[in-house]
């Protein structure tokens, strides 16, 4: 599903934040990626979205090879993938109900589509009640639990969340792994990029550690253990 191998970049800078790591994704797994400020986490996280392009090395996400990729159908790859990230990114003028029926409209989906969706996943994640309030008015953990809303809607085989719990209070932070989970055993690959000791140390899912832009570990039903290396 996700298949790295080799894969370098070094940015303009001259900094090297991943020197040939390779990687492989199972279709349905979950997997944490730590490892220390700078390690390269998020540049890995770019490089899937085709944000950034790898300076050598290959790329495959549901058998296609990004690099091969044509600027036209980039739009369409990332359909395919759920993002979230550590500041939400709503649209704050936008209340809840049109952040995520803005995801669906965007890809062609019906007005008919749309009234059923976008009310039946705030719905499961427990927002049924707030569609038309906006970001400001909702608590962090409501603001991501919109932000999974809006990545899950077009129910994408790839959730991507890049420290979806770095402001988030523990127990926020929880609720909002408990769904990763949740979304995890419907059957989408999530991938979980955290700096979350207790989280990660406890839900026992793979853990691939990086250190420097190498992968220096990777364990199934690993621990949080950088600190360690
Ligand atoms: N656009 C950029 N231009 C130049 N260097 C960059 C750029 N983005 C990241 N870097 C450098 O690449 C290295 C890896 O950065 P990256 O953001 O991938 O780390 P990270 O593991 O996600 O860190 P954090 O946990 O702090 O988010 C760092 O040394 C960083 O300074």
């Amino acid at each position: 599903m996700i298949n790295l191998e080799n894969v370098s970049k070094t940015y303009s800078a001259g900094t090297r934040a991943l020197q040939g790591v390779s990687l492989q994704i199972e279709k349905g797994e979950f997997v944490f990626v730590v490892g220390a400020s700078g390690s390269g986490k998020s540049t890995l996280i770019k490089l899937l979205l085709k944000e950034l392009e790898p300076s050598s090395g290959v790329i495959t996400v549901n058998n296609q090879n990004l690099s091969r990729m044509k600027r036209r159908q980039i739009a369409k790859y990332r359909r395919n993938l759920g993002v979230v990230f550590q500041d939400f990114r709503l649209l704050k003028d936008r209340n809840i109900f049109e952040n995520v029926a803005f995801a669906q409209m965007i890809t062609g989906k019906s007005k008919d589509t749309i009234r059923r969706q976008v009310p039946a996943i705030l719905g499961l994640m427990g927002l049924g009640d707030k569609m038309r309030f906006f970001p400001n008015e909702l608590s962090g953990g409501e603001q991501q639990r919109v932000a999974l809303a809006r990545a899950l809607v077009n129910k994408p085989s790839i959730l991507l969340a890049d420290e979806p719990t770095g402001n988030l209070d523990p127990k926020n932070s929880w609720e909002i792994m408990e769904l990763l989970d949740q979304i995890n055993k419907t059957g989408t690959t999530v991938v979980v990029v955290t700096h979350n000791r207790e989280i990660v140390d406890e839900m026992q899912k793979r853990v691939v550690t990086l250190k420097q832009g190498l992968v220096v570990s990777d364990e199934q039903k690993g621990g949080y253990n950088y600190g360690k290396n």
